[in-house]
């Protein structure tokens, strides 16, 4: 049983503030209480931001046939409508959004999987949306530096090379069940822009029942900031992966999530300042490419993605 309840206030952060410690503390207060957070003054302009929306619109438009031949491989590329479930254990046939995943193009062998749209199709899409990574990409490496600094740690210590991966995103507003089920996100943090379409909730207290649903409210310009599991594992659960999903209003809705991981290769184990005789490691340490192979595998099963392939051939 759910019970949705009023908008919450979230906290701004001002990422421009040049008193960095007061911003690191404001971050490390909201990430305790919420696991989410506003960030304003980021640097990705919003004439800029309406401008992808609008190519993002432009690809998700379309014909399948057009976009079925860019079907997901190697985490880059399309996927369809229900082709991804992001609560397993829903009893829904999957979740009614399209989206499509552009990889890093930090580095040259990850920049060269991704997969891009014909310029006859969808001219200036591409520089478009490498665009939006380089400007999305600078605004989450000054934060996670703020979020290493609320840690005390080396500011460099996540920004220095983490995985990042850009995903349009499309809801289509379809009634019934949720647009994006419940879930956590995997990684560090999930930077996100929506067109301002409402739908996004989080629920604060994961194993509270009933689950209390609460509204994300859009903030003109803002980007809304969520921490992920791998977070939470590395601080003990003191840094809180919140537990969110999107509702569908009957509206079409765009979203651009940006999702910052740790190096696959990297070993999250819990910060010693996150733990105590009192409080032990509640996670053993795990490599984080293990742990995004699994939690991939329950959200797509990979039988679904070649049932989605074929049917859109025949
Ligand atoms: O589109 C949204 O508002 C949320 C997307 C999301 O939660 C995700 O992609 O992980
Ligand atoms: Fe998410």
């Amino acid at each position: 049983m759910t019970v949705t309840t009023t908008t919450l206030n979230l906290p701004i952060i001002d990422i421009s503030s040049p008193d960095r410690v007061s911003t690191a503390n404001s971050i490390r207060q909201a990430c305790v209480e919420y696991g989410f957070f506003y960030l304003v003054n980021h640097g990705v302009e919003e004439d800029f931001m309406k401008q992808a929306f609008e190519e993002s619109a432009k690809f998700f438009s379309l014909p399948i046939e057009h976009k079925i031949k860019l079907n997901r491989k190697e985490y880059r590329g399309y996927t369809p409508l229900y082709a991804e479930k992001l609560d397993p254990s829903s009893l829904s046939k999957g979740d009614p959004k399209e989206s499509y995943y552009i990889g890093s193009l930090e580095d040259a062998t990850s920049a060269s999987l991704n997969q891009w749209p014909s310029e006859e199709l969808v001219p200036n899409w591409r520089p478009t949306m490498e665009s939006l990574f380089w400007r999305i990409l600078s605004a989450g490496k000054k934060l996670l530096s703020l979020i290493a600094l609320s840690l005390n740690l080396d500011e460099d210590f996540f920004s220095k090379k983490p995985e990042a991966f850009l995903r349009l995103l499309r809801y289509s507003g379809e009634l019934g069940s949720c647009a994006a089920s419940a879930h956590s996100d995997y990684g560090l943090v999930t930077l996100l822009i929506t067109n301002g379409v409402p739908g996004l909730q989080i629920c604060k207290e994961k194993l509270k029942q009933p689950q209390v649903w609460e509204d994300v409210s859009h903030v003109e310009g803002g980007i809304i900031v969520n921490i992920g599991d791998m977070m939470e594992r590395w601080t003990n659960c003191v840094y809180q992966s919140t537990l969110h999903r999107v509702v569908p209003t009957g509206k079409e809705r765009y979203s651009v999530a940006f999702y910052m991981d740790p190096p696959t290769d990297c070993v999250v184990e819990c910060f010693e300042s996150c733990c105590s005789e009192s409080s032990p490691p509640r996670f053993p340490p795990i490599r984080s490419g293990d742990y995004f192979s699994e939690r991939f595998k329950l959200i797509y099963g990979s039988e679904r993605d070649l049932k989605w392939s074929n049917e859109s051939k025949n």
